[in-house]
């Protein structure tokens, strides 16, 4: 059972500020969580399907709230970028009125903790060191493929893999955009106050699809942050939450004893995902995967890259525990298959022979020039945090290891559940797989 204690007088005024903007609780609470800051328990046990939260139009903060003379002042922004603004440097008159709704909000203090954007650069930048032949190479990156965008374990070979598609760069650049339009409207403004509320908006913010707009706003822009409704913390399975024209609504999918936690799904995240955009990573998590673009397409020439991309299926690699995703097979059989068997393979047209065939070759393919790839740079950072990691801020330190813990693990599962017994038996006979076997 989790450890919980009550959430403490601030939040009981919260709770009955948010009652008096119209939003019904039932049956659901506040409380500390260890480990999740602030959570919602049940208060008696609930059945499934009933509302728990119902969270009215006029009570939500969106885009509708921030006056159009403070709007014109950031001319093209974000919606992210905007509330942010609002929040951080608008006139106080224009805030107060969620005044004890912003006391129960995150300090900054505890983003620098939790929000790899924060954190230090010990930890996020790679650590090099000079080889004895004088070749200057990466010693240990802490910070998972997926999240810094970087890949390659061995010496002189290192890879910028997704580059400037890594998770955590990408955020950079949005923060950095949205910084540079509004450091220009208040010129006095700090970037400490503008971050803390960026990332309040990062965190707490519901998908939403305003009432009677006519030009739809693009995705990233429907953003609502949604009172009382942002204490729900997030689980691959959750209540289900439904927005319509009234505003939104939180349905129990189960039965919930008094006094357990009740989660929402904030989308079907990996771990990498949640870590960079939330701040923490799931013990158990159905969703999770890794990113194979790196270790792929690196083995895969230009030419056939391009194949790849008029078939329509360049990028966008996946493993989960099952095993590979349908376009890494696809890929995979660019270099096990001759152009003309490959077309017949993405038509669905091989016979039974040449399936067996043909899965046989791509498995050792993917164990191979893949997995082990992939086993072998969990390994390195491994014994990188061993060597390195007590530098770090505890956070850090303790959730990256536990992630790359999992990627390791992932890695295997997805061996033990996808790679044939032929290939298997083959791979035993050359002494097994380097990294895999080390896990
Ligand atoms: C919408 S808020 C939820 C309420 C939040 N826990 C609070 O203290 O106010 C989202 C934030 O909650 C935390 N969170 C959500 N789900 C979590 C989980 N399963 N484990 C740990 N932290 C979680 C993360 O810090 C995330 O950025």
């Amino acid at each position: 059972m989790e450890e919980i204690s009550p959430a403490g007088k601030k939040h009981e005024v919260f709770t009955a500020w948010a009652k008096e903007q119209g939003v019904k609780i039932n049956a659901v609470g506040p409380a500390r969580i260890r480990g999740r800051g602030l959570g919602i328990v049940a208060t008696r046990k609930i059945q499934a399907g009933e509302e728990l939260v119902k969270v009215p139009v006029h009570a939500l903060l969106t885009i509708d709230s921030v006056r159009n003379d403070f709007r014109a002042l950031h001319g093209d922004i974000t919606v992210h970028g905007l509330l942010a603004s609002f929040l951080a440097f608008s006139d106080p008159e224009k805030t107060s009125p969620y005044a004890a709704w912003r006391a129960t909000w995150p300090t900054f203090k505890e983003f620098e903790d939790c929000m790899p954007i924060l954190w230090p650069v010990e930890v996020t930048k790679d650590k090099h060191q000079d080889g004895e032949d004088g070749y200057n190479f990466y010693a240990f990156r802490a910070l998972p493929p997926a999240i810094g965008g970087a890949w390659g374990s061995t010496r002189n070979f290192y890879i910028d893999w997704q580059g400037k598609t890594g998770l955590l760069h990408k955020q950079e650049e949005k923060l950095k955009k949205d910084w540079t339009t509004v450091r220009r409207v208040f010129p006095d403004a700090g970037i400490e106050t503008y971050t803390h509320y960026w990332l309040i908006v990062n965190t707490r913010t519901f998908y939403f699809m305003p009432p009677g707009v006519k030009n739809e706003p693009p995705q990233a822009d429907r953003m609502a942050l949604c009172p009382f409704a942002d204490y729900f913390n997030h689980a691959d399975h959750g209540c289900d939450v439904t927005s319509d024209t009234s505003g939104f609504t939180i349905t129990s999918d189960r039965i919930y004893e008094a006094g357990e936690e009740i989660y929402v799904s904030y989308g079907n995240h990996s771990n990498d995902f949640l870590l960079t955009e939330y701040g923490f990573i799931l013990d158990e998590n159905r969703w999770d995967s890794l990113p194979l673009d790196g270790p792929l397409l690196r083995q895969i020439h230009k030419s056939t890259q391009g194949r790849l991309n008029r078939a329509g299926y360049l990028g966008n690699y996946t493993l989960s525990r099952e095993g590979v995703c349908y376009r890494t097979q696809v890929a995979v059989r660019t270099q096990t298959l001759g152009n003309k068997d490959w077309r017949k393979f993405i038509e669905g047209k091989e016979n039974e022979m040449e399936e067996m065939r043909d899965e046989s070759k791509a498995d050792y393919f993917i164990a191979v020039r893949v997995l082990d790839g992939y086993a072998d740079e969990a390994t390195k950072a491994l014994a990188g945090f061993a060597k390195y990691g007590s530098a770090f801020p505890e956070y850090p330190r303790s959730t990256l290891k536990k992630r790359w813990m999992q990627i390791a693990e992932l890695v295997k599962e997805a061996y033990d559940n996808s790679i044939n017994d032929l290939t298997r038996e083959a791979l035993g006979r050359f002494g097994g797989l380097g990294g895999l076997g080390a896990l």
